[in-house]
């Protein structure tokens, strides 16, 4: 959608930039967190704290270079430059590289190419690792609970049936039970447990506390999402919780996995229809094993991910293979 190639999984185009990409993803959520300590002890800078800057300069440097890169890449291609390979995307709906490159030409002052490289970026970066550490908690978590599991896949089959087709975006709104396992899942580890900082644009009042002008503040949604004071059984896992909730919730601050407000996550709606959509192809076409306990510990690194990668055992469901050939 973004540059128009893939990056992850089969039929990537280009390995090398592809390789390139994922370690600009896992390298900047390693050193996010260490930033973060020098953002609010300034003080460590002076010891060098664990060579952020210049690690977060070296990051910087990597992702413009990369970024440019694919932007020269649609100039030429643009231009009928025939040396550019193309891309599955071509000739068909424009992805939104090409959408800002348009407006570049009408608004060059405000479009430059410095704010299409960062915009692009950040979308990639907002979007990638949040998704998959998404997906790996929503499938550890079914496979520790078979009921869960057997409860969707019920759901699906009842909607449209093994034997027929995969699910599409279109059913997306009538798996209900769907929508609870990826809530229920956020709700127990969301990607970003202390969401974003947020600086107060005006004098204010949080909760009972005065927070001055121009104060950093972070929300520990982890905690509020997993106590015992908002939640009944909260290290739980129980989807039906997420049946007839609405929005965040009471005061809308039970449930913040995506943020709240003007600052909250713009790509929640994409992010959870392309979890929905994965998820629910993963249920649809596979049985599914433990091969080993699953370890349910969340790492350190921005988006609290796992600790250890979640292995499992799969194999295509009988009356689905003629499908998947
Ligand atoms: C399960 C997936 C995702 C989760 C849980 C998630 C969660 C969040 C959270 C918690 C924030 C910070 C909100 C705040 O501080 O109040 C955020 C910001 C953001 N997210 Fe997501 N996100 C996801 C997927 C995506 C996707 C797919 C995109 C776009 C392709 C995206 C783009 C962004 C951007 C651009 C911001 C910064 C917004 C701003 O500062 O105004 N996110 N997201």
């Amino acid at each position: 959608m973004i540059c128009g190639k893939r990056y992850f999984g089969e039929n990537v185009e280009n390995l090398k930039e592809s390789e390139v990409f994922r370690d600009i993803i896992n390298e900047t959520v390693r050193v996010v967190p260490d930033a973060q300590v020098v953002d609010f002890l300034p003080w460590m800078r002076w010891f060098g704290f664990r060579e952020v800057e210049k690690k977060m300069m070296l990051i910087q440097e990597k992702r413009d270079r990369f970024m440019q890169n694919v932007l020269q890449e649609l100039r030429r291609l643009e231009n009928g430059d025939s040396s550019v390979p193309k891309s599955d995307n071509a000739g068909k709906k424009k992805i939104i590289a090409e959408v800002l490159l348009d407006m570049q030409k009408s608004e060059p002052a405000y479009y430059t190419d410095e704010m299409i490289r960062n915009l692009l970026l950040v979308l990639l970066q907002a979007g990638s690792d949040t998704t998959a550490n998404t997906l790996e908690w929503a499938f550890s978590l079914l496979l520790d609970n078979p009921r869960a599991l057997s409860k969707a896949r019920l759901e699906i089959d009842h909607l449209v049936g093994r034997k027929k087709r995969l699910i599409n975006e279109s059913d997306l709104a009538k798996l209900p039970y769907l929508h609870c396992i990826i809530k229920e899942t956020l709700r127990l580890h969301p990607p970003g447990p202390l969401l974003l900082p947020h600086e107060s644009s005006a004098n204010c009042m949080v909760g009972g506390f005065q927070v001055p002008r121009r104060m950093i503040l972070l929300v520990n949604v982890w905690h509020i999402q997993n106590s015992p004071e908002v939640w009944e059984d909260p290290r739980q896992f129980k989807p039906e919780r997420f049946r007839d909730f609405e929005g965040g919730g009471k005061n809308g601050c039970e449930f913040l996995a995506f943020g709240s407000g003007r600052r909250a996550c713009p790509g929640e709606n994409l992010a959870m229809r392309v979890v929905a959509l994965a998820l629910g192809t993963l249920i649809q076409c596979f049985e599914w094993e433990k091969v080993c306990e699953i370890d349910m510990n969340e790492g350190t690194g921005f988006t609290a991910p796992k600790i250890q990668p979640l292995i499992a055992r799969c194999c295509p469901c009988q009356d689905i293979v003629n499908l998947l050939d």
